[in-house]
Formats: structure tokens, C-alpha cells, sequence
């Protein structure tokens, strides 16, 4: 039997909503093996971060070696990088290893506004990761940091997109789920925008959304769909994982990661 392998490179989030958690899920129930390389320790909840650990460049360094040189990597994400040489050390583990189809979630600020990427680690993240990257995945306020352009519509969207793109990534998303209205996400690939939008659930339940959403199109990626097949599937997963969210938590809780799968199976 033939396994698609998929490997993320993220915090831990002891809530279970996003971070390692949300990838390790979302690549199992889409039929994906799972691997990770934890880059540090959150004790988070629905409610917020409460506490912060990175882990040591050589912890972070070790656990990519052991699975690229064993098990072998079909695709790879990136979620959490707190720090400077965090993001230095992947990169340089990604490159070593030559490890494929790389999407980068570029994580800044939690849902309860806790930052999970240290201040001046922005230009790093442009500089040592972004050129290595498939797809990277912004949302509105990280889009405005990378590009330090004010975003409120769809064109000013279009033309993030543009300029991530000059970064070096092959396809940009930027993720619309902070507008108004739809939920619209913007793929460009330095030709062509590409639209994929799902209505919007009026709901505090989006906890992960971001990470749920990546580790989708990676598991896509693993398994050898293209970077437009990869996202319209994870945009039908994310968009199913919001709606029926399992309403845990007294804050912003977690999405369901079981939604998709159960309501593709109920119509074969
Ligand atoms: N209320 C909503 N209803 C429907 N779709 C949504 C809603 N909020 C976000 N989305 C969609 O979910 C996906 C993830 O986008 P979002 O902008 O929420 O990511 P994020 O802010 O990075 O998430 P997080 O930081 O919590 O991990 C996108 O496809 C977006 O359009
Ligand atoms: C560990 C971790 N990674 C990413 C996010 C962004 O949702 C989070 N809240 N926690």
C-alpha cells in the first residue's frame, strides 16, 4: 500500500484547535500520514495563550532530520516560528533535506491577539522562508504586515498578492476571512487570480481556521493534487470544519475536523 506522507513544522497548541494538533488531524482525516517537528510548547485554550515555550534550535533541528531521513516527506508545512533562528534553522532543514512542496502559514497573531511571532521576525520569514515556499497562506493582517500596505478590498487583496508574490513564493493565498461579506480567498500564481468563496458563518467558533486550512492544502499536495485542486478541496473542508464547529470552550473555539469527511461520505 502506498502512503502519502505529510510533515508539520509548528507550536503545539494543548487546546487542540490549532497549531500541530489541528495539521495532525486534518492530515488524518484526509487520509494523510503524519508527522511533526514541534518548534515550541503553547498553553493555550479557547480563551487565549497563556504561556510560551520555543524549543532549542537542536530540538527543532533533530526532529526534521529523523523524519526526512526515515520516513520520507510528500509535502510540509510550516505553522509557528517564533523567532529568528527558528525560522533560519528551518529553512536551512528544508533545504538540506530538499524536502518538497512547502506551504508556509506565516502564524503571527493568535485569535485572541497574543503575538506568536516575535517583532522584527517578519523580514526573516521574506527572506529565508518565502522563496522556498509552494503556496504561502496570509491572512488579511499578516498579508498587511509582509506587504506594510493597508488591505479593506478585494483589489488592495489583488495586489498584496502581487507583492508577496515578488518574494519568491510560487502561489499566494491571501485568506479573506477577516472582510465583510463572503468568505473570499485570492490565489495568484503571478499570472492569474483564481477566486474560491464559501458563504460566511456567523460564528465566534474559528479558532485554527488558518492552520486547519493549510494543513488541508498540504494534505492535498501529499497525496499529488495540484496547487488549485489542493485549495478548492481544503476551502470545501475549512468552509464544512466552520460550519459545523463543535461549540467547545467558553472563547473562540475549535473548528470540526471530522465535518468534511463525514459529509462526503454520506453522498457515495
Ligand atoms: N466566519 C467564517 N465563515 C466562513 N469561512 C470563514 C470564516 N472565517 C474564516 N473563513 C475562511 O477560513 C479560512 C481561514 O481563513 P482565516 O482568515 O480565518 O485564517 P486565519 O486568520 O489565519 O486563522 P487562525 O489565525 O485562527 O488560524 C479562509 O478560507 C477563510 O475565508
Ligand atoms: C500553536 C499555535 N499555532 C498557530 C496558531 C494560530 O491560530 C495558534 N493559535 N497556536
Amino acid at each position: 500500500m502506498t502512503v502519502s506522507r505529510a510533515l508539520t513544522i509548528a507550536g503545539s497548541d494543548s487546546g487542540g484547535g490549532a497549531g500541530i494538533q489541528a495539521d495532525l488531524k486534518t492530515f488524518t482525516v484526509l487520509g494523510v500520514y503524519g508527522m511533526s517537528a514541534l518548534t515550541a510548547v503553547t498553553a493555550q485554550n479557547t480563551l487565549g495563550v497563556h504561556g510560551i515555550y520555543n524549543l532549542s534550535l537542536e530540538a527543532i533541528a533533530q526532529q526534521i532530520d529523523a523524519v526526512a531521513v526515515d520516513l520520507g516527506v510528500d509535502a510540509i508545512k510550516t505553522g509557528m516560528l517564533a523567532q529568528v533562528p527558528i525560522i533560519e534553522t528551518v529553512a536551512m532543514k528544508i533545504k538540506e533535506h530538499q524536502l518538497p512542496n512547502l506551504v508556509v502559514d506565516p502564524v503571527m497573531v493568535a485569535k485572541g491577539g497574543a503575538q506568536l511571532l516575535e517583532n522584527d521576525s517578519q523580514q526573516a520569514l521574506i527572506r529565508h522562508l518565502l522563496p522556498l515556499a509552494t503556496v504561502v497562506t496570509p491572512n488579511l493582517p499578516e498579508a498587511e504586515v509582509l506587504t506594510g500596505r493597508t488591505i479593506r478590498t478585494v483589489e488592495e487583496m489583488k495586489e498584496a498578492a502581487r507583492q508577496i508574490h515578488s518574494f519568491g513564493t510560487r502561489y499566494v493565498l491571501v485568506k479573506g476571512g477577516h472582510l465583510e461579506g463572503d468568505a473570499l480567498d485570492i490565489l495568484y500564481d503571478g499570472e492569474q487570480f483564481a477566486e474560491f468563496v464559501s458563504p460566511r458563518f456567523e460564528t465566534k467558533h474559528t479558532h485554527g481556521t488558518g492552520c486547519t486550512f493549510s494543513a488541508a492544502i498540504t494534505s492535498e499536495l501529499a497525496k499529488g493534487a495540484a496547487v488549485y485542486e489542493a485549495v478548492h478541496t481544503a476551502k470545501q473542508f475549512i468552509t464544512c470544519a466552520i460550519e459545523d464547529s463543535l461549540g467547545l470552550g467558553q472563547g473562540h473555539g475549535p473548528t470540526n475536523h471530522w465535518a468534511y469527511v463525514r459529509r462526503h461520505q454520506q453522498h457515495i
